[in-house]
């Protein structure tokens, strides 16, 4: 023990063995909170706390998976393997799936993600003939969900003349009218949104004092990270599982709060101390990741701010050199900086492509340094585009395991009703949707007995739709008694979506093909390594459960290193050596949305800190002086965060210089982040047999014979070539990934032997 608490300075580690109550750590950024987290659950660990007893909130799931690789560093895989550890939604899904029954939901409910409900609102919207420019779906969305955060259940939101003021306001009357409405039909789905992963936590520790009981004495101890991007709900569940045992440790720093709009409030530090009177608050001064004139010029912007705790960082790393500011003459040239800069740097052989970062403001500035990377074979990889499971075609698939394991899933429902295509139209489907709206009950209950709720349909709508009524009802009856990796591959096949997508052989189809391949492998693979682990069957509830809560900061991270593009609020938490803070202009960097609010402002200046504190080495700062815009040019200037870094700790204003020469490594690289493909060997290939006789080789520079090495797929020999120009493809037999039709235009690999 006294050995590993070596890797702690004198506050840290008084800050690590302080277990007799609750405690509050804020400090600065890079200042070692999560190491004094991870140390302390080590710690608990040896002073005989048993794992499950011991429940630690992150703010991401890939946080909470490095914090236990470290600590089953210090205590073992073994035990770190049971404590409870990731984002507060993950932990209290897993709570609500044992205790759904208490609340009026199934163990099996649905969790919908955003484009879900914001689909639901959409209907409700349109079922209610409200304008849908003045209730716009995603404003109505944000007012639910702010409301949700903040425990406000649609009876006391409908008493509420504030809110309802303020919907006035915002010129929606029928704002709780649709809430309500909302509300229900999430139950009557059996799905819960994001929020009321929260909301429902929280009412079922309020309602079951018993059920809280048993969660609050089983957690012994619960320690949260980041704590001030928690909401109002997520603050309540906490103090409704530690007011008893008040052995709780939050740390957070309130200079990096940067999810208001989601509802966090940094009045939850401050409330902290006022709620648990005896808890004891631990400073921590140093920083330990960047150079002293990265933690000086973060400083000198922090300060910058009115409202903050005031704290003091310092760093006795090496000094380092000042922050260059690039200034682009366009968002192009901005791109061709930055990679440049990265060329240079990682020539100098010091650094690997995972050592760089850039980090922007909005997902949408992402594509400029795509290309410029892409240009120069660098290879990347962007967080935050589309997770693998929203694309079309899994949502399409995943959307059919959902009905099978929840008929009553309304949006799972309507998404497959008509797809592929069987005849089943609009009008059947809002017959339907009119129909069980009116009896309040789910659309598969009136699915299930069209008559008696009074649809007139023609007979063969109503073949049509007992048709996909006996086919989901015989998938369910499947799911009973296979596994999830067997009846998936038999929905992928029997539902007809492979004849939909296997139709034709479009660019677009093969990497549909090859994604939905891609998640029947991901099937295979997570129920093998559960059966590993000692479960008998696991189920396609199971592999659900296990997918819903996933964005692609969670997939495998890939092979090789490479340069991480991502927004600066998913950065929070991580440090990179070299950080590219990009497009610091006004309008975009502060955001437009921000610039009228003083507030909103300083939350701003608080996403800029939390930026530039990722760094460790190196910290670039980069504005355009023009940029496209809307489909149109559009001139800029120079965010006004860039005065607020104190001068002396900048160095101004840089040109870009000579952009490189681009060389071409690997071929064009897919717009979004893909899960890695799973390391055993791939059980199944979903393609028809292959076409007969090869055709004559194209132009490309691969043939039947060579051995090439794919990104992703690893070390293959060409088997196949065939097709020409942009339609050219080869198969290749992979060494450890099966056999792959790769088109070429796409693929990226490079030419072995
Ligand atoms: N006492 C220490 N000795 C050596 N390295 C340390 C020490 N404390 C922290 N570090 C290192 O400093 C870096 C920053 O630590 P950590 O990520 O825990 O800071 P943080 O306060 O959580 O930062 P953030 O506010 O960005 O989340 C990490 O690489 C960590 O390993
Ligand atoms: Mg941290």
């Amino acid at each position: 023990m006294a050995d590993f608490l070596d890797g702690l300075n004198e506050s840290q580690r008084e800050a690590v063995l302080y277990v007799d109550g609750p405690s509050l750590v804020i400090a600065g950024a890079g200042s070692g909170k999560t190491r004094v987290l991870t140390y302390k659950i080590a710690y608990l660990l040896d002073q005989g706390y048993e794992p499950w007893s011991i429940l630690a909130l992150t703010f991401t799931n890939k946080a909470a998976r490095e914090m236990k690789e470290r600590i089953a560093g210090q205590v073992g895989a073994d035990r770190a393997r049971y404590l409870w550890m990731g984002t507060f939604h993950s932990i209290f899904s897993r709570i609500l799936r044992f205790e759904a029954g208490a609340l009026g939901f199934s163990s099996d409910f649905t969790i919908y993600d955003a484009a879900d409900s914001k689909s639901l609102i959409k209907s409700i919207i349109k079922e209610m003939h409200l304008d849908d420019k003045v209730y716009r779906p995603g404003a109505v969305q944000s007012r639910i969900s702010n409301a949700k955060n903040h425990l406000i259940l649609p009876e006391a939101y409908a008493a509420n003349a504030e809110l309802y003021q303020s919907d006035l306001e915002a010129k929606m009357p029928s704002l709780r009218d649709i809430y309500a409405r909302y509300w229900e039909r999430c139950r009557q789905s059996d799905a819960m949104d994001f929020d009321d992963l929260l909301v429902y936590t929280y009412l079922l520790f309020e309602r079951f004092p018993e059920v809280r009981e048993k969660y609050a004495s089983r957690f012994r101890f619960v320690l949260v990270d980041e704590y001030q991007d928690t909401n109002f709900a997520q603050h309540r569940i906490v103090w409704q599982l530690t007011e008893k045992s008040r052995r709780v440790c939050v740390v957070g720093d309130d200079a990096q709060s940067i999810y208001s709009f989601r509802g966090a409030n940094i009045d939850n530090i401050l409330k902290f101390t006022e709620e648990y009177k005896e808890a004891r608050l631990f400073k921590l001064e140093q920083n330990y990741r960047s150079t002293q004139t990265i933690v000086n010029a973060a400083n000198s912007l922090i300060a910058k701010n009115s409202e903050q705790i005031r704290k003091e960082v310092f760093s006795e790393k090496a000094k380092g050199e000042p922050i260059p500011v690039f200034n682009a003459y366009s968002d192009v040239e901005e791109g061709d900086i930055v990679a440049n800069q990265i060329v240079k740097l990682a020539a100098g052989g010091a650094y690997g492509y995972d050592d760089f970062a850039i980090l922007y403001r909005t997902n949408a500035q992402s594509r400029i340094f795509e290309e410029a990377l892409r240009k120069r074979g660098l290879p990347y990889r962007i967080y935050g585009g589309l997770s693998f499971y929203q694309r079309k075609e899994i949502k399409d698939i995943v959307a059919y395991f959902r009905l099978v394991v929840n008929p009553n899933d309304e949006e799972a429902f309507k998404r497959i009703i008509n797809f592929p295509a069987r005849g089943i139209g609009d009008t059947t489907l809002n017959k339907i949707i009119d129909a069980a709206t009116r009896a309040n009950v789910s659309l598969w209950t009136v699915l299930n007995e069209p008559l008696a709720y009074g649809l007139s349909l023609a007979k063969n709508t109503c073949a049509k739709l007992q048709g996909f009524r006996d086919l989901i009802a015989g998938f369910a009856e499947d799911a009973v008694r296979k596994n999830a990796y067997e009846v998936g591959q038999d929905i992928v096949r029997r539902s007809g979506i492979i004849a939909e997508i296997y139709r034709d052989r479009t660019p677009e189809n093969l990497s549909r093909q090859e994604n939905v391949e891609e998640l029947i492998n991901g099937m295979h693979d997570f129920c093998a390594s559960r059966e590993e682990e000692g479960n008998e069957r696991v189920s396609l509830s199971d592999y659900l459960s296990e997918i819903s809560l996933l964005t692609d900061l969670d997939s495998e991270e890939g092979e090789g290193a490479r340069i991480t593009l991502m927004t600066i609020h998913s950065a929070k938490g991580l440090e990179f050596k070299n950080v590219f803070v990009v497009g610091l202009e006004e309008n975009l960097f502060p955001s437009p949305m921000a610039s009228g609010s003083y507030r909103q402002l300083e939350e701003e200046r608080r996403l800029f800190y939390v930026a530039v504190t990722r760094a460790e080495e190196h910290c670039f700062l980069s504005f355009a002086k023009s940029r496209f815009k809307y489909g149109k040019m559009e001139f800029c200037s120079p965010s006004r965060f860039l005065r607020d870094i104190d001068a002396c700790y900048l160095k101004l204003p840089l040109d870009g210089g000579v952009p490189a020469s681009p060389k071409r490594v690997m071929s064009d690289a897919p717009r979004f982040a893909k899960p890695e493909p799973p390391r055993v060997l791939r059980k199944v290939s979903l393609s028809p047999a292959p076409e007969g006789m090869p055709s004559s080789k194209p132009g490309a520079a691969v043939e039947v014979g060579q051995t090439i090495e794919h990104e992703r797929f690893g070390i293959g020999e060409i088997i196949k070539v065939e097709g020409t120009g942009d339609n050219c493809k080869a198969t290749v037999q992979f060494r450890h990934a099966g056999t792959k039709q790769l088109l070429l235009k796409f693929a990226r690999f490079k030419v072995v032997s």
